[in-house]
Order: structure tokens, then sequence, then C-alpha cells
């Protein structure tokens, strides 16, 4: 069953088309990895679907990514555009996860704070609950930013960046966690590393603009040069490994970076 259905969605800023004439769908045990260069429309797509930016075309959500009025999509943003300085604890960042439920306006039940505690306690950050959200570790902040994004039990949880900044012990409980949580919900992971994520996503979705649904998670060099994906496949010591080429401008040029 199809949650999300798109049909030539295009998305302009100032007149600047960041995704043109999308159409894809996205099903109920669906893991897409999105991936593509600096600028190509990853994060206006996941906007589109959130419908935080304005759009052409039509975007079509199944009656079964809402509860009553609350809409069951969970959203993990990129680090770098949550604001570190808003003055909350760690355990408000993951109740908040829970304001999607429209027309809320009464505190917290004692439920919804135990269910925040009990996925705080799993990601293995319990004792950061009281800290101002300022104040822990990126790591932390990543744990507690995911846990705000499936407080809700969403039916579709998108994730942007989120391996971004973290070290690789919190790289490998995150997927082992996402490969988890696919089992009863769908995922969209927006990431720069497709060497990582083809070994974790079910399918990949490249965006250049235009936006191409692969339907494998290993895709060749003449794929990718077909659909327009300007990636690399380059090899590592003994293990292949698949990047982003490098873009003039990009403001980074070793491959390690580019991760
Ligand atoms: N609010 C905005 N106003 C004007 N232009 C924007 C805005 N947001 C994005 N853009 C432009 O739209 C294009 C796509 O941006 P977007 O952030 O969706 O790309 P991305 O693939 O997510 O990039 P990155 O990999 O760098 O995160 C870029 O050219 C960007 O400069």
């Amino acid at each position: 069953m199809n949650l999300v259905t798109m049909r030539d969605v295009s998305v302009a800023y100032d007149g600047y088309e960041a995704i043109q004439h999308v159409d894809l769908e996205i099903g109920d045990d669906d893991f897409l990895g999105v991936i593509g260069p600096n600028g190509g429309g990853k994060t206006t797509l996941v906007k589109a679907i959130l419908g935080t930016v304005p759009h052409t075309g039509e975007i079509c959500l199944a009656p079964e990514l809402f509860r009553g009025k609350e809409r069951l999509i969970g959203y993990m943003p990129q680090l770098s555009d949550f604001d570190r300085e808003f003055p909350i604890s760690v355990l408000e960042v993951v109740l908040s996860g829970l304001q999607g439920r429209r027309g809320f306006r009464s505190p917290y039940t004692r439920e919804d704070r135990e269910k925040a505690m009990a996925l705080l306690a799993s990601s293995g950050i319990a004792e950061t609950a009281r800290q101002p959200i300022g104040e822990v570790s990126g790591g932390q902040m990543q744990r507690a930013l995911l846990a705000r994004a499936v407080i809700s039990d969403p039916k579709l949880l998108i994730l942007d960046e989120p391996a971004n900044f973290v070290d690789n012990k919190f790289e490998k409980e995150l997927y082992r966690t996402l490969h988890e949580l696919n089992t009863h919900m769908a995922i969209v992971m927006v990431s720069h590393d497709i060497g990582t994520i083809t070994s974790v996503v079910k399918e990949i979705v490249c965006v250049n603009r235009r936006v191409h649904r692969h339907r494998s998670n290993v895709l060749t060099e003449e794929q990718l040069r077909n659909y327009d994906c300007p990636i690399q496949l380059v090899s590592h010591g003994h293990i292949p490994h698949t990047v982003l080429e490098h873009h003039p401008g990009d403001g980074c040029c070793d491959h390690d970076s580019v991760r």
C-alpha cells in the first residue's frame, strides 16, 4: 500500500526549481535511501512530503498516515537545522515529537513522559533527560532527535542526514535501530554516503532536481550515468566504496570529507 503518492511535483524558490516533475510513491514497508549532489534537492523533496514548502502538482497522503487529526510522519531534521540554543531539556525535545496531535494544548501525560524516558533509556542517554539540549554532545543530540521522531509511533519516518557529525558507534546503532523500525514503518533516509546506505536501505532514490527511484539498493556506474546522478564508484583497499563525486564549489574535495 502506498502511504505517499507524488505526481508531477515541483518546488521553486524565487523562480528556481529545486525539484522538477517528481513522480514518486512511498510504500508502507519501503526503506528508501535518498542520495544526490549538494544542492540537488534532497531536503526540498523531504520538505515537500512534510508539506513545509509550497509545491505544484499533487502530493497525496494515504488515510493510514493519520490517527484522527494527527499525521503519523516522524521527522529527524539535519542537525544543522536544529536550534541548539532553544532553552529546553532533552526530555522536552523528545516530548515535542507529540505536538503533531492537532489541537494539542494540554500538558504531556504521565504515559507520555514514561514513553519518552523509555526511549531515552533504550538509546542509552537516560541520564541526559534533564540537561539542556544545547549542552549535550552531537551523538546524544542525534539520539534524542531520533527518539523525538518516533515517539508518536509514526507510519513513515523521514531522516535527513542522520549520521552527519556522529561517531561510528552511533551510526552502526542507528542503522540497527532503523532496520528494526522498518518492520513496522516506512523509512526515507537522506544521506551523502551511498557506500554505507546501500547496505542498509532497500532501494535508492537519486535526487538531482529530477528524481529517479531505482528498484534496487545497488547501483552500477552506468545506471548512475544514465540517470544523471553524479556519483563515482571508487575503491578503498579491498572494500569497494561509492561516494558522491566532487562538484566545483562544494567546499570539500577529498573523499573522506564528502561523507
Ligand atoms: N529556502 C530557500 N530559499 C532559496 N533557495 C533555497 C532554499 N532552500 C533551498 N534552496 C536551494 O534549492 C536547491 C536545493 O536545496 P536542498 O537543500 O533541497 O538540496 P540538498 O540536496 O538537500 O542539499 P545538501 O546536500 O547540501 O543538503 C539549492 O540550490 C538551494 O540553494
